[in-house]
């Protein structure tokens, strides 16, 4: 599965579903996505079966077929925020909130990456599972090292999924062992990653850098403005935590005592760009949302971090009323799972809860409520648009790349047999009878499924994970 081997000429058979809109899934039960050497969508035929969709396109009659069995392809996730170095206390966050969380599991962990062979074991390990996860694409926090940074980067380029690396910047407030220098090592090694990076992919298909202050707590003014600035010199991707919890909003005041709000902060840096992720934006005030709207930056949703860090329940429908570009992110190790899915479903129930909080217990905000299209269609072309790849990736539409997983429902080896369980054989954690409209079956997988029924995953038409479950 070399992400270099050559790709051949493929329609992808059967059932497909994607978002079409922020509120409308399409789900097509008979369909087939023509796929180029290049990996590029050369069609997408509605209800046809094989030989019409070979009648209708001259010169792929010899084209290989891969046929989806018991279930369907939906596009690739993608995570808009995740530390692949927290990997290892995924799980781990006991009672803390925010800032004790960083010095008792965070900043220990984090330091422990100037070892390149540790550093190998658990980036190999991250980018495998968030693959099998059905990631396709994936903004990376690495660690202020730029060795096992790079070396990040190399990994994601040699398994073929998209991503976006940062080497993390922290000039004060953070432990004696693990800080920049100064202002100008913070700036010269954030360069220093960048060139590796681009120099790996120039072209910037598969892996790409981003500049990365932690956020503003760690960050003094001065080398905030200087990032802002090496984020003009290079044109490149932003990102930072913002507005994520009350204590740290408080400490930042504290920290910055001339700045309006945090997002001035910012602002005031030049870091707010088109390019820019901000995590979190939990506590934003309308004029914070006003000025990075106006800004055009982006905003990464975190709902397992939020709540397990319990650091509140961000207002997603506020935020996309306020006409804010939004994606999903896992946040590892804040969050406590690789899996974007469960970020759906978490994305889902947080929606609940801030409805749940209306005046009225007995009649709660519905207009609050994320949809389960709304939600898929965050963690697909909603986080596409905020990595900056709405027009590649996202949908099934002709001349975006395939980027996309594989979900088998049926077929997969039971846990049980029939008989000892009582299970019918049905795939993976999600039982399916028979009966279900394709509709169902996707909302079956969005509540009930993991990374057991994702058995094949593609980026640019290339296999970049299977789990041999299907014939390629
Ligand atoms: O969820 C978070 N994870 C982190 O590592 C971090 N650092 C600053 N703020 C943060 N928030
Ligand atoms: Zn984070």
């Amino acid at each position: 599965m070399a992400a270099s081997a050559p790709i051949s000429k493929t329609i992808y058979l059967g059932a497909f579903a994607h978002c079409l809109s922020l509120t409308d899934l399409e789900v097509c039960s008979k369909g087939a996505i023509g796929v180029d050497e290049e990996g590029v969508i050369a069609f997408v035929e509605r209800d046809v079966g094989l030989e019409e969709a070979r009648k209708r396109h001259e010169g792929w009659g010899g084209a290989r077929v891969l046929e989806v069995k018991d279930g369907f392809f939906f596009p690739g996730f993608v995570d808009t925020h995740t530390h692949a170095p927290q990997h290892p206390n995924t799980g781990l966050f006991g009672k803390t909130t925010l800032l004790d969380w960083l010095d008792q599991y965070t900043f220990p962990i984090e330091s422990s990456f100037s070892d390149l062979t540790k550093a190998h074991r658990i980036y190999s390990n991250f980018v495998s599972r968030t693959l099998a996860n059905g990631t396709t694409t994936c903004a990376y926090y690495a660690t202020r090292h730029v060795p096992s940074t790079n070396l990040l980067a190399d990994i994601c380029l040699k398994r073929g999924q998209r991503a976006l690396v940062g080497r993390v910047c922290m000039d004060m407030l953070s432990p004696e062992y693990y800080r920049d220098e100064s202002i100008e090592s913070a700036v010269a090694d954030s360069k220093a990653s960048i060139e590796y990076i681009r120099d790996i992919d120039p072209k910037g298909d598969i892996v790409k850098p981003i500049i990365t202050p932690r956020f503003a707590p760690s960050c003094t003014a001065d080398c905030l403005s200087a990032l802002g600035k090496l984020a003009k010199d290079t044109d490149a991707h932003v990102q930072t935590h913002i507005s994520e919890n009350t204590s740290e909003i408080a400490l930042v005041r504290e920290l910055f005592p001339n700045s309006t709000s945090y997002t001035n902060v910012y602002d005031t840096a030049n870091l707010l760009t088109p390019k820019t992720i901000l995590a979190h934006a939990v506590h934003l005030s309308q004029e914070e949302r006003k000025v990075i709207k106006a800004r055009q930056a982006k905003i990464s949703h975190c709902p397992a971090s939020n709540t397990a860090l319990t650091s509140g329940c961000c207002p997603v429908r506020e935020l996309l009323d306020a006409g804010l570009t939004i994606g999903l992110g896992t946040d590892v190790s804040g969050g406590f799972s690789p899996s974007i899915l469960e970020e759906v479903r978490q994305a889902i129930w947080v929606s609940r809860f801030v409805a749940m909080q209306s005046p009225s217990a007995a009649s709660p905000n519905n207009a609050a409520k994320l949809s389960t299209a709304e939600a898929l269609y965050l963690a697909t072309r909603g986080g596409a648009a905020v990595v900056g790849l709405e027009d590649r990736v996202g949908g099934f539409e002709v001349g975006m790349e395939f980027d996309a997983q594989m979900i088998r429902l049926g077929g997969v080896p039971a846990r049980g047999e029939e008989g000892e369980t009582g299970f019918e054989g049905a795939g993976g954690p999600v039982d399916v009878f028979g009966w279900e409209g394709w509709e169902e079956k996707v909302e079956k997988w969005v509540y009930g499924g993991d990374d057991r029924n994702c058995v094949g995953v593609w980026v640019r038409g290339r296999l970049v994970h299977s789990t041999g479950r299907f014939e390629a």
